[in-house]
């Protein structure tokens, strides 16, 4: 058979741990799986299956009829490369390539190559580095273990294959080390023109959610702008900023952020904490669903528990996104329609027709216009202007004066707090 060589022949396997995978349809699972695949263009996914695991095969993962079955699928069809979805150890790699004569990825493997093919920024590309070591050494520990185990567990220092691992974990350590110091520059970079940004007097909204909800579609429908909005996992990696005037409403600074997705490599988790911290600034998030989605449900309880593990959200005011409606049949959209009219922190929107946005867009700058804080200033004399502005803008509650100037109750909007620090 001739076949493109720029391409790899990959196969995607989701295995079905029986009893302990239940939350997620496999059928869904197995099609997520193959979308990240699909995210890699060196990659072409040739076959897909949902492979029932046996409760011990520790060595091989699958049991060896299962094996042999596979091996004559993998044949036939000039398989490259065999993506399971799904944690595998590197003794299994080993085995399991030997067997089938392929190259294997695991998920936290493949979700890797993703966001380093994606990476744009500086800091995003230190970030996928890291996290990519990170992945390497807890598998060098793993194999350390296992020779560990196979000399009787003795502990005994200076084995041919241990001196080795111990001098490759040196290195990524020293490596990590060096990635760790040049991330720190950047972030200060960043965090240094946050603060410029905070001085600019608008309320930041960040848009979260699944890998593929819409958010950059939506971020691209509001702001006019021409962010990579594609039917392909991960499209967005680095957050994106753009400020832009609401129809009848404030300048917000909009943020699009990396898309969420389940069993997101924990190293990923750990490494894209300083990415969400734009989140953590946020003064309103909008969580983006894809409502069309069969696992949608699924899908936003995992945003909202990497959000809560992350600590970002709690705090700040959250409204629901549900995207999508336009692929819904009349019947299902108008129930969704009817209970997000019940609901005020729910808007149905489709961010490919604009249907729903006018509604949103007023939720946004009513949200925004009520998260007020109360808050004591103290004016000098010579900062009338200052209390002069404070009353035109009717965000003082209470006024004292004595000798050194004024002491004022404001109750104000983090916009009108930013506009008063730019004065
Ligand atoms: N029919 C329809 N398609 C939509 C809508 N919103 C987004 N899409 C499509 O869904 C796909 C994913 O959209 P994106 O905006 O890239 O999704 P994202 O959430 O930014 O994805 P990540 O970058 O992976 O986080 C694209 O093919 C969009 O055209 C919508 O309201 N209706």
């Amino acid at each position: 058979m001739e076949h493109d060589a720029q391409v790899t022949r990959a196969w995607v396997l989701h295995p079905d741990i029986y009893g302990a995978n239940q939350r997620r349809e496999a059928s869904f699972a197995l099609e997520e799986a193959v979308s990240l695949a699909d995210a890699l263009a060196e990659i072409e996914v040739v076959g897909s299956t949902v492979v029932r695991l046996p409760k011990a095969h520790a060595g091989m993962l699958f049991g060896s009829g299962k094996i042999e079955e596979l091996k004559g699928l993998f044949e036939a069809n000039d398989v490259e490369l065999v993506l399971i979805d799904g944690p595998v150890t590197p003794v299994q790699q080993r085995n399991l390539e030997k067997a089938w004569k392929v190259k294997l990825l695991d998920r936290t493997g493949l979700i890797l190559e993703i966001f380093s093919d994606r990476a744009r920024t500086r800091e995003g590309v230190l970030q996928v580095e890291m996290a990519a070591l990170s992945y390497q050494r807890t598998r060098l520990v793993r194999a350390w273990t296992h020779l560990e185990r196979q000399r009787g567990g003795l502990g005994f220092v200076g084995g041919p294959g241990e001196t080795q691992i111990e001098a490759d974990r040196r290195a990524i350590d020293d490596q990590l080390v060096r990635l760790r110091r040049q991330l720190a520059k950047v972030v200060k970079t960043r965090e240094l023109h946050r603060k410029a940004r905070a001085k600019v007097p608008f309320p930041i909204v960040a848009l979260v959610g699944y890998t593929n909800a819409g958010k950059s579609t939506l971020f691209n429908y509001v702001t006019g702008a021409d962010v990579m909005a594609k039917d392909m996992l991960f499209a967005t990696l680095d957050p994106t900023m753009r400020a832009v005037h609401l129809p009848d409403g404030p300048e917000v600074i909009l943020s699009d952020t990396v898309g969420f997705i389940s069993d997101l490599p924990t190293e990923l988790v750990a490494s894209f904490r300083a990415t969400l911290e734009e989140v953590l600034a946020a003064d309103l998030i909008l969580h983006v669903r894809d409502i069309a989605h069969p696992d949608s449900e699924v899908q936003a309880k995992d945003v909202e528990d990497i959000l809560t593990s992350l600590g970002v959200g709690t705090g700040t005011k959250q409204l629901e996104i549900w995207n999508k409606i336009d692929l819904l049949d009349d019947e299902r959209r108008e129930a969704m329609n009817t209970r997000a009219a019940r609901d005020d922190e729910i808007f149905a929107i489709s961010a490919v027709t604009g249907e729903g946005l006018e509604d949103l867009f007023a939720a946004i700058t009513t949200a925004l216009d009520a998260k007020r804080t109360e808050e004591d200033l103290h004016l000098e004399f010579s900062q009338g202007k200052h209390r002069a502005w404070l009353f035109k803008e009717g965000v003082v509650e209470n006024e004292t004066q004595d000798e050194d100037g004024f002491h004022l109750r404001v109750r104000w909007t983090a916009r009108q707090a930013r506009k008063f620090e730019g004065l």
